[in-house]
């Protein structure tokens, strides 16, 4: 392995750069995630992930809105995880999410300097890894992160990012209001329940787009460990190279391939708490590779940030169900999640009764 001094390291603050070095044969010892080369074990699929055609929740058909619901149930209970077809979010929007993205990590360290990570509040922070201050290893992994609603922030360049993300970001918002009613229901609730209980109007969403360079020792390192999302749902998209692996039934699995123009769509902690542990948050981890730089975007669709999450009150029952999350300001929770290292559930568990 490559002794460069943690200092150094430091200094460097990009990942992409450290990659770039020509003679990088092996990862810095503070990448060292794993010593065992067979450390991500994880197999392909034997069913594909839930697919969910969003266009039937607004089907005038009430047996074909009761079968995506029905559909939804599944999909949040069984997977926690599912493709999104016909959503109407138009496939070159989408495609200039990833272009735009790439382009941001193109520019000059100097340019990049302006939006650096200093504090997790901030609206942008570009930096590297999840949280340097905190971690005993890095990932392999750079990021920018935008607090893009109730107020829109992002970086003025490169030119065109910003007025792509802001209508991206703004038609995935609609999609995930849509969903959210049909999970509402799902749970047996009215369709504006999760709406109105967690004020969707001014829901806190944040996109971050992850980059992860070539790795010299792709067994070794991690792109990002395993964790679940702090949100109610996060929306996915990458560049085609892959890398994404979730937890199902207790297994690891490859997410290879989704549909051609789709979302992956994963439930987070706060689906979690609101449902009163009826659908959980799903682990997954992103692994890297030693030939291709992949960029994904995920954009977090949470509560709005003031709102003090809890169970919904249908859904506890003293006796036979009580309340298994104690109460806590959305915006609260992602300072606690953003502070302390990525791991598994940690976060949740932490307010778990
Ligand atoms: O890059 C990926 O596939 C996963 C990203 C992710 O899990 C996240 O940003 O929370
Ligand atoms: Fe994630």
């Amino acid at each position: 392995m490559v002794c460069i001094t943690y200092v150094e390291h430091l200094k460097m603050n990009s990942v992409k750069r450290l990659a770039q070095s020509s003679d990088l044969k092996s990862i810095p010892s503070t990448y060292a995630y794993s010593t065992n080369s067979n450390e991500f074990p994880a197999s392909d699929p034997q069913d594909s992930i839930p697919i969910i055609d969003f266009s039937f929740l607004i089907s005038p058909d009430t047996a074909v809105r009761s079968q995506v619901i029905q559909d939804l149930h599944n999909a949040c209970k069984e997977w926690g995880f599912f493709q999104v077809i016909n959503h109407g979010v138009p496939e070159t929007l989408m495609n200039m999410v990833i272009e735009k993205a790439g382009e941001f990590f193109e520019l000059t360290d100097e340019e990049k300097k302006d939006f650096e990570d200093k504090d997790v509040r901030e609206p942008i922070r570009y930096g590297t890894s999840f949280n340097t201050k905190k971690e005993k290893v890095f990932c392999w992994r750079d990021y920018l992160k935008l607090i893009v609603h109730p107020e829109f922030h992002s970086p003025n360049k490169p030119l065109g990012f910003s007025d792509v993300l802001l209508e991206y970001t703004k038609r995935t918002r609609e999609v995930a209001r849509g969903l959210l009613s049909g999970i509402s229901m799902s749970l047996g609730l009215d369709h504006s329940s999760i709406e109105k209980a967690l004020k969707l109007e001014s829901s806190l969403q944040i996109c971050i787009v992850n980059l992860y360079p070539p790795c010299p020792q792709p067994n070794l390192a991690i792109g990002l460990p395993p964790h679940s999302d702090h949100g109610l749902l996060t929306f996915l998209i990458e560049n085609g190279v892959g890398g994404l692996q979730l937890k199902h039934n207790g297994q690891w699995i490859n997410v290879n391939r989704t549909l051609p123009n789709s979302f992956l769509v994963n439930t987070g902690d706060h689906l979690e708490i609101f449902s009163n542990g009826k659908y959980k948050s799903v682990e997954h981890r992103a692994v890297v590779n030693n030939a291709f730089t992949r960029i994904s975007v995920a954009v977090a669709n949470g509560p709005s940030p003031d709102t003090a999450v809890r169970p919904a009150h249908e859904l506890v029952d003293e006796e036979k169900c009580p309340a298994a999350f104690v109460p806590m300001k959305y915006k609260e929770y992602v300072e606690m999640q953003q502070s302390n290292p990525l791991s598994n559930k940690t976060c949740l568990d932490r307010i778990r009764v």
